[in-house]
C-alpha cells in the first residue's frame, strides 16, 4: 500500500459477484494469481496503421512492477508473437524476465526467459491465400461502388489480414469483403477471423481460450486476470467463465471501445481501453 501522503489506491467494484470474488482472491494470494492481457486495443492504443501499434506509455512499466508480485503475467494476441514483443517493448526489461507472449491466438510462444519463439509448422494454405488476396482484392476495387477500396493486406507470415480501418467507409468494406474472404480462407482450409475493422484469414485449430486454458494449466493459476477488447478475446472470456463454474476464481475485463460491445456485456470490469488497463494494473500492483 502507498504511503499516507499518497492518494488512497482505487480499485473498480466488479459488476458482478463471480468478479468480486476473484479481485478479492487475486489479493488475498497474489502469489497463486496469473495476469492475462491482449495486446492492440488494451495494451496498445488502436491507430490507423497496424505497424505503428505500439505499447501505451506506461504499460511496460505497469506489468514490470505487478509481474514480481503474482504468480505469472502472460500477452495473448493474435499478432506473431516475436511483433508483439517489439513492439510492446517486452523483451530485456528488469521484472519481465518471465513473461510469455502467446502469438498467433496462441500458436506462437516467445518467453522472456529464453529470448526464443517456438512456433508449429506454416499451414500451406497461407501461402495460396497470400497469392489469390491481391487478385481477389483488385477485381473487388472494380466493382460497382467499390473503387479506391483502401483496404489494406498484412502479412502476419503464418496469416494473412485484410484491414479496412483505411477506407472510406471502413465498416461497409469490412461487411462487402466477410463473404469473399471466407470462400477463399475454406477453398484453402483456413478460418476467417474477424477482429476491429479487420477480417484475417488463419489456421484453425487454436484460439485464445485454448490458449489461455492450456496455459493456465502449465502455471497451476488459482486466480486469473483477462483483459481484452475483441471478438478474438471472446473465447478466452468463455474459458474464464468455464473455469469460474470448476471453482477457480476468474475477472473479465473489457478494454473498452465503441466499435467492439460483445465483451462489455459479459465482463465484470469495463475500462477505458489501454489507459484503463494500465491504470487497472497500476491499482492491483499498489494494493499488493
Ligand atoms: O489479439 P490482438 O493483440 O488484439 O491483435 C488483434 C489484431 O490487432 C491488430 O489490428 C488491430 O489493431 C490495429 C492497430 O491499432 C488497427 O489498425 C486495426 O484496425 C485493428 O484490427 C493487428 O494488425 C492484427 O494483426 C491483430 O490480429
Amino acid at each position: 500500500m502507498g504511503s499516507e501522503q499518497d492518494s488512497p489506491v482505487t480499485l473498480p467494484t466488479p459488476v458482478t459477484p463471480a468478479g468480486r470474488d476473484a479481485l478479492d482472491a487475486m489479493l488475498r494470494h497474489p502469489g497463486r494469481a496469473v495476469i492475462a492481457l491482449d495486446f492492440d486495443g488494451t495494451l496498445a492504443p488502436i491507430v490507423p496503421d497496424p505497424e505503428q501499434a505500439r505499447a501505451h506509455p506506461d504499460a511496460v512499466a505497469a506489468l514490470a512492477a505487478l509481474a514480481p508480485k503474482v504468480a505469472s503475467v502472460a500477452v495473448i494476441t493474435g499478432r506473431p508473437a516475436d511483433v508483439a514483443v517489439r513492439y510492446g517493448g517486452f523483451a530485456g526489461v528488469p521484472g519481465l524476465e518471465h513473461l510469455t507472449v502467446l502469438g498467433h491466438y496462441g500458436a506462437e510462444r516467445w518467453d522472456a526467459a529464453t529470448g526464443t519463439v517456438s512456433a508449429p509448422p506454416p499451414h500451406p494454405g497461407v501461402t495460396a491465400v497470400r497469392d489469390e488476396l491481391p487478385g481477389l482484392l483488385a477485381g473487388m476495387a472494380g466493382m460497382a461502388g467499390m473503387a479506391g477500396m483502401g483496404a489494406w493486406i498484412e502479412d502476419k507470415g503464418r496469416a494473412v489480414a485484410v484491414h479496412t480501418r483505411r477506407a472510406d467507409d471502413p465498416q461497409a468494406m469490412f461487411e462487402a469483403l466477410r463473404a469473399p474472404l471466407g470462400e477463399l480462407a475454406t477453398r484453402h482450409g483456413l478460418i476467417v477471423e474477424p477482429g476491429r475493422l479487420v477480417l484475417e484469414l488463419r489456421p484453425p485449430g487454436m484460439d485464445k481460450g485454448v490458449a489461455l486454458r492450456d496455459y493456465l494449466r502449465e502455471v497451476s493459476a488459482e486466480s486469473v486476470l483477462y483483459a481484452g477488447d475483441d471478438l478474438g478475446d471472446l473465447p478466452a472470456f468463455a474459458t474464464l467463465e468455464k473455469l469460474r463454474t470448476e471453482g477457480t476464481p476468474g475477472l473479465l475485463v473489457c478494454s473498452g471501445s465503441t466499435e467492439v460491445t460483445e465483451l462489455s456485456e459479459r465482463a465484470d470490469v469495463v475500462v477505458d481501453g489501454p489507459q484503463g488497463v494500465v491504470a487497472l494494473l497500476v491499482s492491483i500492483a499498489e494494493c499488493l
